[in-house]
């Protein structure tokens, strides 16, 4: 297994420069995946170290061998415990890469795939316990419906919520294949693949509860990042943008920004990009995957 084919980064210039690099600073890469972000980082240190999160262990065979490189093996929303267990306190700038790497998609055992054979797994840390096929086994039909609807953004959430706890009293769901077959029926017809993907997102979301882990790291990012200290999160879909952008912009993510009673922003970080950076149509065009990426960079405001 190659780094190369593992995951083409996004965005990787413009990753880098919002880091707004210190050769001798510590920087925290929370989605280290294949590493290519990890080591255009590593190549702009000197005395400086990295440390690499990932919670899936096959990111491992992609660990540099450089004394200035430490790889985490955890899910990032523990961000703060690990850095004390490494005794760091403070840090120079955070990287975040969200959702799933070309290899996690690629791989068919590990049921991201909408096209391939595999179990209905979807788990990116391959020893949690919940795997999509408990999701759809277990859960009851309003848990269902809310998760179609609101991480798919399917619209029929209702019907098919209905129609999954009816099939599984007949047969339970165990692969992609009989699950897709099974979701054929209840696809817009030309649309198949869409739909599909949806319904995929929705159940990797909630198997690896990508939004409570996103809510609970941004928090532990803020408060281990030093004053000044860049924030840069690229997101590939609307719901995890909008938590990102409202922290970002607005200090929170639900509600509007409050001012002090000089008229100051209360907010902990602020924008250094003007809205969200994406990427342009030469990448898009080598990497189609950078077509949905949405980066955006801040830095701790310093009080
Ligand atoms: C888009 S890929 C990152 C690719 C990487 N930037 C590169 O250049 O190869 C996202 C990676 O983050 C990991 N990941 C996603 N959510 C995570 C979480 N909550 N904690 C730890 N790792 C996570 C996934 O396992 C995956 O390997």
């Amino acid at each position: 297994m190659t780094a190369a084919v593992y995951h083409i980064p996004v965005m990787l210039a413009q990753c880098t420069e919002g880091l707004a690099i210190d050769p001798n600073g510590t920087y925290v890469d929370l989605t280290f995946g294949g590493g290519g972000h990890s080591r255009a980082i590593l190549n702009q240190l000197d005395r400086g170290h990295l440390y690499g999160f990932d919670q899936d262990e096959d990111a491992l065979a992609n660990v540099p061998d450089d004394p200035r490189f430490t790889f985490v093996q955890a899910n990032f929303r523990d961000l703060k415990k690990y850095l004390r267990l490494y005794g760091v306190k403070q840090v120079d700038g955070i990287l975040a890469d969200l959702g799933i790497s070309s290899h996690q998609i690629d791989e068919p055992s590990r049921g991201f795939s909408t096209r391939f054979q595999g179990e209905l797994d979807m788990r990116m840390n391959q020893s949690a316990a919940v795997s999509a096929k408990e999701v759809l086994n277990t859960y009851d039909e309003g848990k269902l419906h809310r998760i179609l609807g609101m991480y798919g953004e399917v619209k029929n959430a209702k019907t098919l919520a209905q129609a999954i706890v009816s099939e599984r009293n007949q047969s339970p769901f165990s692969s992609t294949e009989g699950f897709t077959a099974f979701l054929k029926k209840f696809a817009p017809r030309g649309k198949e693949f869409k739909y599909f993907a949806q319904v995929f997102q929705a159940l990797r979301i909630e198997v690896n509860d990508e939004m409570g882990a996103l809510e609970e790291m941004l928090l532990e990012a803020v408060e281990v990042l030093k004053p000044e200290g860049r924030l840069v999160v690229m997101s590939y879909h609307s719901l995890e943008d909008r938590l990102v952008k409202n922290l970002i912009q607005k200090g929170k993510f639900h509600g509007e920004l409050e001012k002090d009673f000089y008229g100051n922003p209360i907010r902990p970080l602020e924008p250094v990009s003007r809205g969200a950076v994406v990427a342009d149509a030469e990448e898009i065009e080598a990497n189609p995957r950078a077509r949905s990426a949405k980066l955006r960079i801040a830095k701790k405001v310093k009080l």
